[in-house]
Protein backbone atom coordinates (compact mmCIF):
# COMPACT_ATOMS: atom_id res chain seq x y z
CA UNK A 1 0.00 0.00 0.00
CA UNK A 2 2.95 2.58 0.66
CA UNK A 3 2.71 5.08 -1.88
CA UNK A 4 -0.34 3.37 -4.07
CA UNK A 5 -2.84 5.94 -4.69
CA UNK A 6 -5.94 5.86 -6.34
CA UNK A 7 -6.48 7.76 -9.90
CA UNK A 8 -7.50 10.85 -8.18
CA UNK A 9 -3.96 10.98 -6.25
CA UNK A 10 -4.79 10.13 -2.79
CA UNK A 11 -4.63 6.68 -1.30
CA UNK A 12 -7.58 4.46 -1.80
CA UNK A 13 -8.53 3.71 1.78
CA UNK A 14 -10.63 0.76 0.07
CA UNK A 15 -7.74 -1.20 -0.28
CA UNK A 16 -6.91 -1.42 3.14
CA UNK A 17 -8.72 -3.80 5.61
CA UNK A 18 -9.38 -2.18 8.75
CA UNK A 19 -9.68 -5.80 10.80
CA UNK A 20 -6.81 -7.06 8.47
CA UNK A 21 -4.26 -7.48 10.95
CA UNK A 22 -1.73 -8.52 8.33
CA UNK A 23 -3.15 -6.23 6.05
CA UNK A 24 0.07 -4.36 6.24
CA UNK A 25 2.36 -7.26 7.00
CA UNK A 26 4.27 -6.96 3.60
CA UNK A 27 5.70 -3.37 5.48
CA UNK A 28 8.61 -3.32 6.76
CA UNK A 29 10.80 -0.34 7.55
CA UNK A 30 13.33 -1.75 4.63
CA UNK A 31 10.73 -1.71 1.87
CA UNK A 32 9.60 1.85 3.53
CA UNK A 33 13.34 3.05 2.51
CA UNK A 34 12.65 1.15 -1.36
CA UNK A 35 10.18 3.70 -1.67
CA UNK A 36 11.43 6.62 0.11
CA UNK A 37 15.07 6.41 -0.16
CA UNK A 38 17.30 6.92 2.93
CA UNK A 39 14.33 8.58 5.33
CA UNK A 40 17.59 10.38 7.62
CA UNK A 41 18.83 12.04 4.22
CA UNK A 42 15.15 13.19 3.08
CA UNK A 43 14.71 15.38 6.29
CA UNK A 44 11.55 16.15 8.00
CA UNK A 45 9.34 16.11 5.11
CA UNK A 46 10.22 12.44 3.75
CA UNK A 47 9.11 10.96 7.58
CA UNK A 48 5.83 9.39 8.41
CA UNK A 49 2.99 12.21 8.76
CA UNK A 50 0.51 10.76 11.98
CA UNK A 51 -2.26 12.12 10.30
CA UNK A 52 -1.90 10.21 6.93
CA UNK A 53 -4.49 7.74 7.98
CA UNK A 54 -7.17 10.32 8.53
CA UNK A 55 -5.97 11.65 5.01
CA UNK A 56 -8.49 9.85 2.35
CA UNK A 57 -11.18 11.43 0.92
CA UNK A 58 -11.90 12.97 4.74
CA UNK A 59 -13.75 15.60 4.85
CA UNK A 60 -11.82 17.70 7.44
CA UNK A 61 -8.94 17.32 4.79
CA UNK A 62 -9.94 21.09 3.45
CA UNK A 63 -8.18 22.14 6.64
CA UNK A 64 -4.92 20.27 6.19
CA UNK A 65 -4.93 20.82 2.01
CA UNK A 66 -1.53 22.10 1.15
CA UNK A 67 0.51 19.90 3.17
CA UNK A 68 3.34 17.71 1.26
CA UNK A 69 1.93 14.76 0.92
CA UNK A 70 3.67 11.50 2.35
CA UNK A 71 3.67 7.94 2.31
CA UNK A 72 1.20 5.69 4.14
CA UNK A 73 2.82 4.27 6.63
CA UNK A 74 1.09 1.05 9.02
CA UNK A 75 -1.17 1.14 11.19
CA UNK A 76 0.43 0.42 14.02
CA UNK A 77 2.88 3.49 13.93
CA UNK A 78 0.37 5.40 15.37
CA UNK A 79 0.93 3.88 18.29
CA UNK A 80 4.01 6.59 19.02
CA UNK A 81 0.92 7.89 21.51
CA UNK A 82 1.14 4.79 23.89
CA UNK A 83 -1.18 5.37 27.10
CA UNK A 84 1.10 6.45 29.32
CA UNK A 85 1.34 5.41 33.06
CA UNK A 86 -1.40 7.12 35.63
CA UNK A 87 1.03 8.93 37.23
CA UNK A 88 2.80 10.72 34.24
CA UNK A 89 -0.47 11.40 32.72
CA UNK A 90 -0.43 15.28 33.46
CA UNK A 91 2.45 15.01 30.28
CA UNK A 92 -0.85 14.68 28.10
CA UNK A 93 -1.07 18.82 28.44
CA UNK A 94 0.81 21.54 28.83
CA UNK A 95 2.52 21.96 32.42
CA UNK A 96 0.52 23.59 35.02
CA UNK A 97 2.98 26.92 35.29
CA UNK A 98 2.89 27.15 31.79
CA UNK A 99 -1.14 27.25 31.39
CA UNK A 100 -1.07 29.31 34.14
CA UNK A 101 0.83 31.82 32.49
CA UNK A 102 -0.51 31.88 28.91
CA UNK A 103 -4.59 31.94 30.82
CA UNK A 104 -3.52 34.80 33.03
CA UNK A 105 -2.42 36.56 30.11
CA UNK A 106 -5.31 35.48 27.48
CA UNK A 107 -7.58 37.01 30.71
CA UNK A 108 -5.88 40.49 30.78
CA UNK A 109 -6.01 40.97 27.65
CA UNK A 110 -9.81 40.56 27.18
CA UNK A 111 -10.64 42.77 30.71
CA UNK A 112 -13.26 45.23 30.40
CA UNK A 113 -12.39 48.99 30.74
CA UNK A 114 -13.64 50.35 33.49
CA UNK A 115 -16.47 52.96 32.95
CA UNK A 116 -16.58 56.62 33.72
CA UNK A 117 -13.16 56.75 32.50
CA UNK A 118 -13.60 59.30 30.48
CA UNK A 119 -11.21 57.87 28.09
CA UNK A 120 -12.30 58.46 24.27
CA UNK A 121 -14.03 55.82 22.47
CA UNK A 122 -12.44 55.74 19.64
CA UNK A 123 -8.53 57.07 18.82
CA UNK A 124 -6.84 56.72 15.59
CA UNK A 125 -7.98 53.63 14.84
CA UNK A 126 -7.75 51.77 18.79
CA UNK A 127 -10.78 51.59 20.92
CA UNK A 128 -11.67 50.08 24.13
CA UNK A 129 -8.34 51.98 26.19
CA UNK A 130 -7.63 50.71 29.35
CA UNK A 131 -4.64 53.05 31.63
CA UNK A 132 -2.18 50.21 33.07
CA UNK A 133 -1.12 52.72 35.80
CA UNK A 134 -3.50 54.54 38.21
CA UNK A 135 -3.81 58.05 36.35
CA UNK A 136 -4.74 59.32 39.63
CA UNK A 137 -3.27 60.31 42.91
CA UNK A 138 0.90 60.66 42.68
CA UNK A 139 1.93 60.11 39.93
CA UNK A 140 5.75 60.31 38.42
CA UNK A 141 6.96 62.42 35.31
CA UNK A 142 8.31 61.13 32.18
CA UNK A 143 11.30 63.24 32.20
CA UNK A 144 9.65 66.87 32.13
CA UNK A 145 6.17 65.02 31.20
CA UNK A 146 3.45 63.42 32.56
CA UNK A 147 2.33 60.43 30.67
CA UNK A 148 -0.09 57.70 30.63
CA UNK A 149 -0.17 53.91 29.37
CA UNK A 150 -2.90 52.52 27.88
CA UNK A 151 -3.98 49.22 26.37
CA UNK A 152 -6.04 49.28 23.63
CA UNK A 153 -7.52 47.25 20.74
CA UNK A 154 -6.50 47.69 16.93
CA UNK A 155 -9.30 48.14 14.93
CA UNK A 156 -7.45 47.06 12.00
CA UNK A 157 -6.16 44.15 13.35
CA UNK A 158 -8.03 43.14 17.08
CA UNK A 159 -4.94 43.18 18.35
CA UNK A 160 -3.99 45.24 21.86
CA UNK A 161 -1.57 47.55 22.06
CA UNK A 162 -0.16 49.78 24.23
CA UNK A 163 -0.38 53.29 23.93
CA UNK A 164 1.59 55.96 25.95
CA UNK A 165 0.49 59.66 25.61
CA UNK A 166 2.33 62.44 26.56
CA UNK A 167 0.01 65.13 28.24
CA UNK A 168 0.12 68.73 26.97
CA UNK A 169 2.80 67.96 24.53
CA UNK A 170 2.23 69.78 20.84
CA UNK A 171 4.42 68.71 17.61
CA UNK A 172 6.05 72.11 16.03
CA UNK A 173 7.65 70.11 13.34
CA UNK A 174 6.35 67.54 11.20
CA UNK A 175 9.78 65.96 10.73
CA UNK A 176 9.50 65.57 14.77
CA UNK A 177 8.23 61.76 13.60
CA UNK A 178 11.40 60.99 11.63
CA UNK A 179 13.15 58.90 14.23
CA UNK A 180 9.92 56.94 14.91
CA UNK A 181 9.89 55.47 11.27
CA UNK A 182 13.45 54.21 12.13
CA UNK A 183 12.35 52.66 15.13
CA UNK A 184 9.56 51.25 13.63
CA UNK A 185 11.71 48.95 11.61
CA UNK A 186 13.81 47.68 14.52
CA UNK A 187 12.56 44.10 15.57
CA UNK A 188 14.60 42.98 18.49
CA UNK A 189 13.65 40.46 20.96
CA UNK A 190 14.19 42.72 24.17
CA UNK A 191 12.98 45.67 22.35
CA UNK A 192 9.39 46.50 22.53
CA UNK A 193 8.52 47.06 19.13
CA UNK A 194 6.90 50.50 17.78
CA UNK A 195 4.07 50.63 15.26
CA UNK A 196 3.57 54.31 14.70
CA UNK A 197 2.68 57.70 16.84
CA UNK A 198 0.43 60.73 16.14
CA UNK A 199 -0.43 63.71 17.55
CA UNK A 200 -4.01 64.07 19.30
CA UNK A 201 -6.72 66.83 20.83
CA UNK A 202 -8.69 63.38 21.23
CA UNK A 203 -7.87 63.66 25.55
CA UNK A 204 -8.53 67.51 25.44
CA UNK A 205 -5.23 69.35 25.48
CA UNK A 206 -2.43 68.68 22.62
CA UNK A 207 -1.25 64.96 22.80
CA UNK A 208 1.79 63.15 21.59
CA UNK A 209 0.39 59.61 21.66
CA UNK A 210 3.29 56.33 20.46
CA UNK A 211 2.12 52.93 19.58
CA UNK A 212 3.91 49.56 21.02
CA UNK A 213 3.38 46.21 21.58
CA UNK A 214 1.31 45.04 24.35
CA UNK A 215 2.87 42.42 26.35
CA UNK A 216 0.47 41.17 28.73
CA UNK A 217 1.26 40.97 32.77
CA UNK A 218 4.75 42.28 32.08
CA UNK A 219 6.27 43.75 35.21
CA UNK A 220 8.95 46.81 35.24
CA UNK A 221 12.56 46.20 36.49
CA UNK A 222 11.37 48.44 39.32
CA UNK A 223 8.22 46.91 40.48
CA UNK A 224 10.14 43.80 40.21
CA UNK A 225 13.22 44.14 42.19
CA UNK A 226 13.45 47.81 43.23
CA UNK A 227 10.21 48.53 44.44
CA UNK A 228 9.67 45.31 46.35
CA UNK A 229 12.82 45.93 48.53
CA UNK A 230 11.66 49.90 49.09
CA UNK A 231 8.34 48.92 50.43
CA UNK A 232 10.11 45.97 53.16
CA UNK A 233 12.79 49.39 54.35
CA UNK A 234 10.87 52.54 53.83
CA UNK A 235 14.18 54.26 54.38
CA UNK A 236 14.83 52.45 51.13
CA UNK A 237 19.14 52.76 51.30
CA UNK A 238 19.87 50.27 49.91
CA UNK A 239 21.03 47.72 52.75
CA UNK A 240 19.65 44.76 53.95
CA UNK A 241 17.82 43.90 50.68
CA UNK A 242 14.95 41.85 50.66
CA UNK A 243 15.64 38.10 49.67
CA UNK A 244 12.49 37.67 47.39
CA UNK A 245 13.15 41.35 45.01
CA UNK A 246 16.42 40.92 44.74
CA UNK A 247 18.19 40.19 41.48
CA UNK A 248 20.45 36.78 41.48
CA UNK A 249 23.98 37.04 39.81
CA UNK A 250 22.78 34.76 37.16
CA UNK A 251 19.55 36.60 36.53
CA UNK A 252 21.32 40.08 36.34
CA UNK A 253 23.92 38.36 33.60
CA UNK A 254 21.15 37.90 31.44
CA UNK A 255 19.68 41.01 31.88
CA UNK A 256 22.83 42.29 31.27
CA UNK A 257 23.39 40.78 27.70
CA UNK A 258 19.70 41.14 26.68
CA UNK A 259 19.88 45.10 27.49
CA UNK A 260 23.97 44.91 25.32
CA UNK A 261 22.22 42.72 22.47
CA UNK A 262 19.26 45.56 22.39
CA UNK A 263 21.88 48.67 22.88
CA UNK A 264 24.00 47.16 19.82
CA UNK A 265 20.96 46.62 17.46
CA UNK A 266 20.09 49.99 18.23
CA UNK A 267 23.27 51.66 18.30
CA UNK A 268 24.16 49.66 14.65
CA UNK A 269 20.62 51.39 13.26
CA UNK A 270 22.24 55.10 13.66
CA UNK A 271 19.90 55.62 16.74
CA UNK A 272 20.00 55.55 20.72
CA UNK A 273 17.87 54.32 23.48
CA UNK A 274 17.49 57.38 25.46
CA UNK A 275 15.53 55.47 28.43
CA UNK A 276 17.37 52.94 29.67
CA UNK A 277 15.49 52.91 33.34
CA UNK A 278 14.33 50.43 36.01
CA UNK A 279 11.05 51.82 35.23
CA UNK A 280 11.18 51.34 31.44
CA UNK A 281 12.56 47.98 31.22
CA UNK A 282 9.92 45.28 31.10
CA UNK A 283 9.87 41.40 31.94
CA UNK A 284 7.64 40.05 29.67
CA UNK A 285 8.45 36.19 30.20
CA UNK A 286 10.53 34.46 32.98
CA UNK A 287 14.14 36.60 32.87
CA UNK A 288 12.77 38.12 29.68
CA UNK A 289 13.44 41.89 29.51
CA UNK A 290 12.51 44.22 26.78
CA UNK A 291 13.00 47.82 26.81
CA UNK A 292 9.94 50.04 26.42
CA UNK A 293 9.65 53.45 25.45
CA UNK A 294 11.85 53.64 22.57
CA UNK A 295 11.88 56.92 20.08
CA UNK A 296 9.24 58.92 22.41
CA UNK A 297 12.33 60.77 23.65
CA UNK A 298 13.36 61.42 20.06
CA UNK A 299 10.28 63.10 19.15
CA UNK A 300 10.11 65.24 22.69
CA UNK A 301 13.80 66.07 22.23
CA UNK A 302 13.66 66.28 18.49
CA UNK A 303 14.28 70.44 18.67
CA UNK A 304 17.49 70.18 20.94
CA UNK A 305 18.98 68.01 17.69
CA UNK A 306 21.58 66.57 19.84
CA UNK A 307 24.35 64.24 18.38
CA UNK A 308 23.91 60.97 18.31
CA UNK A 309 27.44 60.05 19.58
CA UNK A 310 27.10 61.86 22.74
CA UNK A 311 23.53 60.07 23.26
CA UNK A 312 24.78 56.71 22.50
CA UNK A 313 27.66 57.45 25.13
CA UNK A 314 24.72 58.54 27.31
CA UNK A 315 23.19 54.77 26.78
CA UNK A 316 26.08 53.49 28.39
CA UNK A 317 25.89 55.76 31.66
CA UNK A 318 22.04 55.09 32.23
CA UNK A 319 22.67 51.42 31.64
CA UNK A 320 25.29 51.65 34.34
CA UNK A 321 23.49 53.56 36.41
CA UNK A 322 20.81 50.83 36.04
CA UNK A 323 23.21 47.93 37.09
CA UNK A 324 23.77 49.97 40.07
CA UNK A 325 20.36 50.02 41.53
CA UNK A 326 19.72 46.43 40.61
CA UNK A 327 22.26 45.32 42.78
CA UNK A 328 21.81 47.81 45.54
CA UNK A 329 17.95 47.65 44.75
CA UNK A 330 17.60 51.30 45.41
CA UNK A 331 17.61 54.33 42.79
CA UNK A 332 18.82 57.07 44.93
CA UNK A 333 22.07 54.80 44.60
CA UNK A 334 24.53 56.69 42.32
CA UNK A 335 23.87 59.93 44.87
CA UNK A 336 26.95 58.16 46.76
CA UNK A 337 29.27 56.49 44.30
CA UNK A 338 31.96 54.87 47.08
CA UNK A 339 29.00 53.80 48.91
CA UNK A 340 27.67 52.12 45.90
CA UNK A 341 30.33 50.58 44.71
CA UNK A 342 30.77 49.20 48.43
CA UNK A 343 27.38 47.80 48.61
CA UNK A 344 27.03 45.95 45.56
CA UNK A 345 30.66 44.18 45.93
CA UNK A 346 29.23 42.93 49.13
CA UNK A 347 26.42 40.47 47.16
CA UNK A 348 28.09 40.47 43.66
CA UNK A 349 31.09 39.01 41.84
CA UNK A 350 34.05 41.28 40.72
CA UNK A 351 33.15 40.75 37.68
CA UNK A 352 29.80 42.67 37.72
CA UNK A 353 31.62 45.16 39.62
CA UNK A 354 34.29 45.70 36.46
CA UNK A 355 31.34 45.77 33.89
CA UNK A 356 29.61 48.48 35.99
CA UNK A 357 32.37 50.72 36.16
CA UNK A 358 33.18 50.45 32.82
CA UNK A 359 29.52 51.47 31.42
CA UNK A 360 29.29 54.88 33.78
CA UNK A 361 33.69 55.12 33.16
CA UNK A 362 34.16 59.01 31.27
CA UNK A 363 33.90 58.48 27.69
CA UNK A 364 37.08 57.06 26.21
CA UNK A 365 37.47 55.65 22.40
CA UNK A 366 37.12 52.23 23.75
CA UNK A 367 33.59 52.87 25.27
CA UNK A 368 31.60 51.26 21.95
CA UNK A 369 29.67 48.63 22.55
CA UNK A 370 31.74 46.38 20.33
CA UNK A 371 34.17 46.36 23.03
CA UNK A 372 31.57 45.94 25.66
CA UNK A 373 30.48 42.81 24.00
CA UNK A 374 34.16 41.80 24.29
CA UNK A 375 34.35 42.44 28.15
CA UNK A 376 31.36 40.21 28.14
CA UNK A 377 31.51 37.81 26.09
CA UNK A 378 32.38 34.53 28.03
CA UNK A 379 29.11 35.46 29.66
CA UNK A 380 26.97 34.83 26.07
CA UNK A 381 27.59 31.22 26.07
CA UNK A 382 25.95 30.60 29.24
CA UNK A 383 23.14 33.02 28.16
CA UNK A 384 22.74 31.44 24.95
CA UNK A 385 22.49 27.36 26.46
CA UNK A 386 19.78 29.14 28.87
CA UNK A 387 18.01 30.10 25.67
CA UNK A 388 18.35 26.42 23.90
CA UNK A 389 17.37 25.05 27.21
CA UNK A 390 14.09 27.44 27.42
CA UNK A 391 13.27 26.37 23.61
CA UNK A 392 13.38 22.45 24.51
CA UNK A 393 11.31 23.22 26.96
CA UNK A 394 8.76 24.98 24.88
CA UNK A 395 8.85 22.54 21.93
CA UNK A 396 8.09 19.76 24.86
CA UNK A 397 5.18 22.00 26.12
CA UNK A 398 4.03 21.89 22.25
CA UNK A 399 4.56 17.94 21.40
CA UNK A 400 2.05 17.87 24.26
CA UNK A 401 -0.70 20.53 22.98
CA UNK A 402 0.08 18.32 19.69
CA UNK A 403 -1.45 15.15 21.13
CA UNK A 404 -4.38 17.14 22.06
CA UNK A 405 -4.81 18.67 19.05
CA UNK A 406 -5.26 15.16 18.08
CA UNK A 407 -7.85 14.20 20.36
CA UNK A 408 -9.61 17.07 19.45
CA UNK A 409 -9.75 15.78 16.26
CA UNK A 410 -11.55 12.53 17.29
CA UNK A 411 -14.06 14.49 19.45
CA UNK A 412 -15.32 16.38 16.86
CA UNK A 413 -16.01 13.47 14.95
CA UNK A 414 -17.68 11.83 17.87
CA UNK A 415 -19.72 15.55 17.60
CA UNK A 416 -20.95 15.45 13.99
CA UNK A 417 -21.39 11.62 14.48
CA UNK A 418 -23.60 11.52 17.84
CA UNK A 419 -27.11 12.64 17.92
CA UNK A 420 -27.56 13.76 14.79
CA UNK A 421 -31.26 15.81 14.74
CA UNK A 422 -32.15 14.78 11.27
CA UNK A 423 -31.92 10.90 11.88
CA UNK A 424 -33.46 11.81 15.53
CA UNK A 425 -36.63 9.52 14.98
CA UNK A 426 -34.86 7.10 12.55
CA UNK A 427 -34.29 4.70 15.22
CA UNK A 428 -32.00 2.10 12.47
CA UNK A 429 -29.23 5.07 12.04
CA UNK A 430 -28.03 4.91 15.50
CA UNK A 431 -29.78 1.91 17.35
CA UNK A 432 -27.44 -0.59 14.45
CA UNK A 433 -23.90 -0.94 13.36
CA UNK A 434 -21.15 1.09 13.03
CA UNK A 435 -23.01 4.10 14.57
CA UNK A 436 -24.31 1.94 17.55
CA UNK A 437 -20.91 1.15 19.10
CA UNK A 438 -20.20 4.90 18.42
CA UNK A 439 -22.83 5.39 20.92
CA UNK A 440 -22.04 2.86 23.03
CA UNK A 441 -18.53 3.80 23.36
CA UNK A 442 -19.34 7.22 23.72
CA UNK A 443 -21.34 6.45 26.56
CA UNK A 444 -18.44 4.39 27.83
CA UNK A 445 -16.09 7.29 27.76
CA UNK A 446 -18.06 10.21 29.29
CA UNK A 447 -21.66 8.59 30.91
CA UNK A 448 -19.99 6.03 33.22
CA UNK A 449 -21.22 6.08 37.09
CA UNK A 450 -20.40 5.27 40.24
CA UNK A 451 -22.54 2.81 42.22
CA UNK A 452 -24.64 5.63 43.65
CA UNK A 453 -25.77 6.53 39.74
CA UNK A 454 -22.89 10.00 39.90
CA UNK A 455 -21.25 10.98 37.43
CA UNK A 456 -17.92 9.88 37.10
CA UNK A 457 -15.69 12.65 35.98
CA UNK A 458 -12.29 11.45 35.45
CA UNK A 459 -10.02 13.07 32.51
CA UNK A 460 -7.41 10.54 32.75
CA UNK A 461 -10.09 7.75 31.74
CA UNK A 462 -11.22 10.06 28.89
CA UNK A 463 -7.75 10.68 27.48
CA UNK A 464 -6.46 7.25 28.32
CA UNK A 465 -9.62 6.15 26.13
CA UNK A 466 -9.36 8.47 23.15
CA UNK A 467 -5.55 7.61 22.96
CA UNK A 468 -6.37 4.01 22.50
CA UNK A 469 -9.16 4.38 19.89
CA UNK A 470 -6.92 6.73 18.11
CA UNK A 471 -3.82 4.04 18.15
CA UNK A 472 -6.76 1.61 17.41
CA UNK A 473 -5.11 -0.88 19.71
CA UNK A 474 -6.24 -4.87 20.13
CA UNK A 475 -7.31 -3.97 23.82
CA UNK A 476 -10.49 -5.05 24.08
CA UNK A 477 -13.91 -3.11 26.41
CA UNK A 478 -17.02 -4.14 27.08
CA UNK A 479 -19.84 -1.43 26.09
CA UNK A 480 -23.57 -1.98 27.75
CA UNK A 481 -26.16 -0.16 26.40
CA UNK A 482 -28.09 2.54 29.18
CA UNK A 483 -30.41 -0.28 29.79
CA UNK A 484 -28.67 -2.73 30.47
CA UNK A 485 -30.28 -5.28 28.19
CA UNK A 486 -26.96 -5.63 25.46
CA UNK A 487 -23.54 -5.65 25.57
CA UNK A 488 -20.89 -5.79 23.18
CA UNK A 489 -16.92 -6.92 23.52
CA UNK A 490 -15.13 -4.66 20.54
CA UNK A 491 -11.54 -3.96 20.21
CA UNK A 492 -10.47 0.04 20.47
CA UNK A 493 -9.22 -0.88 16.89
CA UNK A 494 -12.96 -2.02 15.44
CA UNK A 495 -14.84 1.08 16.99
CA UNK A 496 -12.20 3.44 15.36
CA UNK A 497 -13.14 1.80 12.09
CA UNK A 498 -16.66 2.43 13.10
CA UNK A 499 -16.25 5.76 13.72
CA UNK A 500 -13.58 6.38 10.44
CA UNK A 501 -16.58 4.34 8.67
CA UNK A 502 -19.66 6.19 10.28
CA UNK A 503 -18.10 9.87 9.53
CA UNK A 504 -16.74 9.19 5.89
CA UNK A 505 -20.28 8.39 5.18
CA UNK A 506 -21.50 11.66 6.81
CA UNK A 507 -18.60 13.33 4.36
CA UNK A 508 -19.57 11.53 1.06
CA UNK A 509 -23.39 12.06 1.70
CA UNK A 510 -23.80 8.57 1.58
CA UNK A 511 -26.72 8.65 4.74
CA UNK A 512 -30.02 7.43 4.65
N1 LIG B 1 4.42 47.45 26.10
C1 LIG B 1 3.83 47.18 27.26
N2 LIG B 1 3.12 46.04 27.40
C2 LIG B 1 2.50 45.77 28.56
N3 LIG B 1 2.54 46.55 29.64
C3 LIG B 1 3.25 47.71 29.56
C4 LIG B 1 3.93 48.07 28.37
N4 LIG B 1 4.55 49.26 28.59
C5 LIG B 1 4.27 49.60 29.86
N5 LIG B 1 3.49 48.69 30.45
C6 LIG B 1 2.99 48.68 31.82
O1 LIG B 1 2.36 49.92 32.06
C7 LIG B 1 2.60 50.33 33.37
C8 LIG B 1 3.02 51.77 33.37
O2 LIG B 1 4.22 51.92 32.61
P1 LIG B 1 5.21 53.11 32.88
O3 LIG B 1 6.29 53.04 31.90
O4 LIG B 1 4.44 54.39 32.98
O5 LIG B 1 5.78 52.67 34.25
P2 LIG B 1 5.79 53.44 35.59
O6 LIG B 1 6.48 52.55 36.57
O7 LIG B 1 4.41 53.89 35.93
O8 LIG B 1 6.73 54.63 35.19
P3 LIG B 1 6.42 56.17 35.23
O9 LIG B 1 6.72 56.54 36.60
O10 LIG B 1 7.36 56.80 34.24
O11 LIG B 1 4.96 56.37 34.87
C9 LIG B 1 3.68 49.43 33.96
O12 LIG B 1 3.09 48.58 34.92
C10 LIG B 1 4.15 48.60 32.80
O13 LIG B 1 4.33 47.25 33.19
Amino acid sequence: MIGSSSSSGSPNYEEVDPYDPYGYAHLNPNHIDDVNGDMLAGGMHSMHNPYEEYDSQDPMDVFYSGQPSFVRQPLNYHLYSQPIPETMQQRYFVSDDIREELQKRSETIYTAPAPGLGLPDELQGYHSLVPLENTSGERRKFGNWMSTVYRAISSKDGLPYVLRRVENFRITAPTAFSAIEKWSRIRHPNIVAIREAFSTRAFGGDSLVVVYDYHPNSRTLYETHVKAKSAQFPNGHGRNPAPDGRVSERVLWSYIIQITSAMKAVHDAGLSLRVIDTSKVLITSKNRIRISSCGIVDVLMHDARQEMSRLQLEDFNMFGRLVFSLCCTSLGVMNDLQKAVANLSKGFSADVKNVALFLISNPSPQKTIGHFFDMIGSRLLTEFDETENANDRLEGELMSELENGRLVRLLCKFGFINERPEFARDARWSETGDRYIIKLFRDYVFHQVDEHGRPIVNMSHVLTCLNKLDAGVEERIMLISRDEQSCLVVSYKEVKACVSSAFNELGLGEVG
